[in-house]
């Protein structure tokens, strides 16, 4: 396929996206099943079109005054691409499998439209109806904030200590470039390509034998700040595939028990041959049995329980753009329930002078601090820890400055430290 057949591609899968209303990864593996002669890199050229287009849906339309999918399309070629109108214009050609020509209102827009006077949600290309619900938790950074979950996010590695130093890591990824993250101690980011994708890890040696996992810095945080210790006993209650569980046993150097369970088994499934890859051992998985109550023996028991909440994903929109246009404001209210749920489940394992860590990666003030300042209101035995002691218990002092100003926790941001939206809020039950 060409470039421009590419394009044309890329505006049917958006109109089907905006028909289906299904994820943007489902449509577009549909789509690859329906036309075979499409190999595996045009596929990827498309779906990079699509994803573009998705993260900038709303300044795209705003630029070009048009929500169809070609608009959309083009105007993410300047907001996302910041391509030429004359190789834009070289692209429409209409010729073969190239889209039509750009007409003049089309060239005069992309050419002379500007974002100086749109709304805060275009400018953050976010929904109009969730632009006061980002504002009461960002404020007057929401638009900059929306804009920088509008980016495309970059790959990140945690480095497993199980099995590598950082240095150790880095230097067998060398041909990927990988820096280290500025945060996170354990992290190396690689930077997507030109056209968005990141590397193959899946065939990279120091993946397969263990030594990196893809884990956004951010996540990294949440995990680092639990101040995991060796010999700790730890549940992780919504522990889905792993990706914090694998944090924890690295961080308690196999020692202790880590306990991890999710209500839905399915999404258990890949955590064996992770805990396997990664010489993770001290984890045993505890998924459901029918209606038996599988965690009833760690009643009282646990030094750390950690809910990696269920939430609406408000601070992974880099990495699934797609979500920001689908979220629902019931969605969030049954998000809302689940949560609270679960903080008042976590309660029955932790013991005295144990603690919740509860995270979301979420940016909103409802799923965080909100949920945070209700579960302590309803269990005066618990306290929350502030952000100093917090950063400091996992010996990472610098971390305090990400202190939530809405309540008790930390506030990683892709605008405030180049991460994954995550909230991560730790609180003790008195002695
Ligand atoms: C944010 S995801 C977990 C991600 C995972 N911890 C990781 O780092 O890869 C939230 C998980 O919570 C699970 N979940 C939802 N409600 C739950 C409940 N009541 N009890 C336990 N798990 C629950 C979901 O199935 C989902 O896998």
């Amino acid at each position: 396929m060409t470039p421009a057949a590419h394009l044309s591609a890329a505006i049917e899968v958006l109109q089907l996206i905006g028909e289906r209303r299904r994820p943007a990864q489902d449509v577009l593996k549909e789509w690859g099943v329906a036309h075979r002669f499409a190999g595996s890199k045009d596929r990827a050229q498309i779906a990079s079109l699509v994803f573009d287009s998705l993260r900038k849906r709303a300044s795209a339309a705003f630029v070009m005054g048009d929500e169809s999918p070609r608009a959309i399309l083009i105007g993410a070629l300047r907001e996302a691409r910041g391509l030429s109108l004359a190789s834009v214009a070289s692209l429409f050609s209409g010729e073969g499998h190239a889209p039509a020509p750009l007409s003049e209102e089309e060239r005069a827009r992309y050419e002379g439209a500007t974002l100086s006077n749109a709304p805060a949600h275009v400018q953050g290309d976010y929904p109009e109806w969730i632009a006061s619900r980002l504002e009461a938790a960002l404020g007057d950074q929401a638009a900059a904030e929306g804009a920088a979950l509008a980016q495309r996010a970059p790959v990140d590695l945690r480095v497993n200590i199980l099995k590598a130093t950082r240095d150790e890591a880095q230097k067998k990824l060398a041909h990927l470039h990988p820096e280290p993250t500025l945060l996170s101690p354990l992290g190396l980011r690689i930077k997507p390509g030109a056209d968005g994708r990141g590397p193959a890890l899946s065939a990279e040696p120091a993946f397969v034998k263990g030594l990196v996992e893809t884990q956004d810095e951010g996540s990294q945080l949440a995990a680092l700040v639990c101040a995991a210790a060796p010999g700790e006993q730890i549940l992780d209650l919504c522990a889905g595939g792993g990706g914090k569980t694998l944090a924890l046993a690295a961080q308690t150097h196999n020692r202790g028990q880590i306990y991890a369970h999710d209500s839905d088994g399915r999404r258990l499934a890949p955590i064996f041959a992770r805990l396997e890859r990664a010489g993770a051992r001290n984890v045993q998985v505890r998924a459901p049995r029918g209606g038996a109550d599988v965690l009833a023996d760690l009643e009282g028991r646990c030094d750390l329980v950690l809910i990696d909440a269920p939430c609406t994903g408000a601070g992974t929109w880099r990495r699934h753009p797609d979500a920001k246009w689908r979220l629902a404001a019931g969605a969030i209210a049954l998000r809302l329930e689940e949560q609270s749920e679960l903080l008042k489940e976590a309660t029955r394992y932790v013991k005295t002078g144990g603690r919740i860590a509860y995270v979301t990666c979420s940016v909103l003030l409802e799923e965080n601090e909100n949920q945070i300042d209700a579960f302590l209101t309803a269990h005066p035995n618990f306290k929350a820890l502030s952000a100093e002691e917090t950063a400091t218990r996992a010996n990472l002092p610098e971390l305090a400055r990400f202190a939530s100003r809405h309540g008790f926790g930390l506030r990683f941001s892709p605008f405030t430290a180049g991460t994954d939206g995550f909230f991560v809020s730790l609180m003790q039950r008195a002695v």
